[in-house]
């Protein structure tokens, strides 16, 4: 057994949570009180679902002096996300489970968020105000961000992490592993996107599939939900409060005066211990 040095970590192993939000599953790490652990060959490794343990998102918890807390997201493949909706949700639950509350407040690459558990015990997250300015998504150059110069005339919408989203007739037709990645990595889009397939299935709903920047197709986005939500309201076909039903289950979106309100239910999987020297490479 040949162990990575790069890779290496403590003698000791290190612990984490598995916890999902409508099957959109996540690796949590708990680094609160000490430097983060967390490089792009970890979350890689980690993210292996047959070599390591599996997830679509890696979130650290770290110390914040603005907040309660300080999440940063990773991709399965590596690269980061500025913005997860669900794993938010789901670390806030977590968070406010532990210190008896039923609000916190949390600081991201984004800014500042909050999130606070609903009477029906349902976890909501405000995720700020959409960001609607092209240079902001981002998109490679100045254009209308409500119709996007590519075939399908889809909405760009910045939740924190760029959105591409998508009216069509029938998202459940839609070939998403066909589609996604060529969008994803399309030249308008120099951070990469990740991809919304949306379709008006009542005045105030939506069925959506997903496309994820760094991971691919998964059961739900959180941060798309938002971006589908509010490019479904500028684009005349529904309120500002909506239904999602995705691949994993049902979100609420609410667009209110002070940002992007996303609620639904969470998970905490199993808390468990990486073997020493996760992960070693055998011959
Ligand atoms: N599943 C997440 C979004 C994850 C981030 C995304 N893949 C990116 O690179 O921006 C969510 O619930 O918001």
């Amino acid at each position: 057994m040949e162990q990575n040095p790069a890779l290496a970590l403590p003698e000791t192993g290190l612990s984490f949570m598995k916890m999902h939000g409508l099957g959109n599953d996540f690796v949590v790490i708990d680094s609160r009180g000490r430097e983060a652990v967390t490089t792009p060959e970890l979350a890689r490794a980690l993210g292996d679902r047959h070599r390591g343990v599996g997830f679509d998102q890696l979130a650290e918890i770290l110390d914040s002096d603005s907040a309660d807390f300080r999440l940063d997201f990773w991709n399965s493949d590596g690269s980061r996300a500025g913005a997860c909706g669900n794993a938010t949700r789901c670390v806030s639950d977590f968070v406010m489970r532990g210190a008896g509350r039923e609000a916190v407040t949390l600081s991201t690459s984004r800014g500042l968020l909050s999130a606070r558990r609903r009477a029906d015990g349902l976890v909501s997250v405000n995720m700020g105000a959409p960001q609607l300015d092209w240079a902001e998504v981002p998109l490679a150059r100045d254009m209308d961000t409500l119709h996007l110069p590519l075939p399908g005339d889809p909405v760009a919408v910045g939740m924190g992490n760029p959105h591409c989203v998508f009216f069509v007739p029938d998202a459940q037709a839609v070939d998403v592993a066909g589609t996604g990645p060529g969008v994803e990595h399309d030249p308008l889009f120099p951070a990469r996107t990740n991809v919304e397939f949306a379709s008006l299935t009542a005045p105030d709903r939506l069925r959506m599939r997903v496309w994820e920047r760094g991971t691919g197709i998964t059961l739900a986005c959180g941060s798309g939900a938002c971006a589908t939500a509010v490019a479904a309201h500028l684009r005349g076909l529904t309120g500002r409060r909506v239904l999602l039903d995705l691949d994993g289950g049902q979100l609420e979106v609410d667009w209110r005066e002070d940002g992007v309100w996303m609620t639904g239910p969470t998970a905490h999987v199993f808390t468990a211990t990486l073997a020493p020297g996760f992960p070693v490479a055998r011959p």
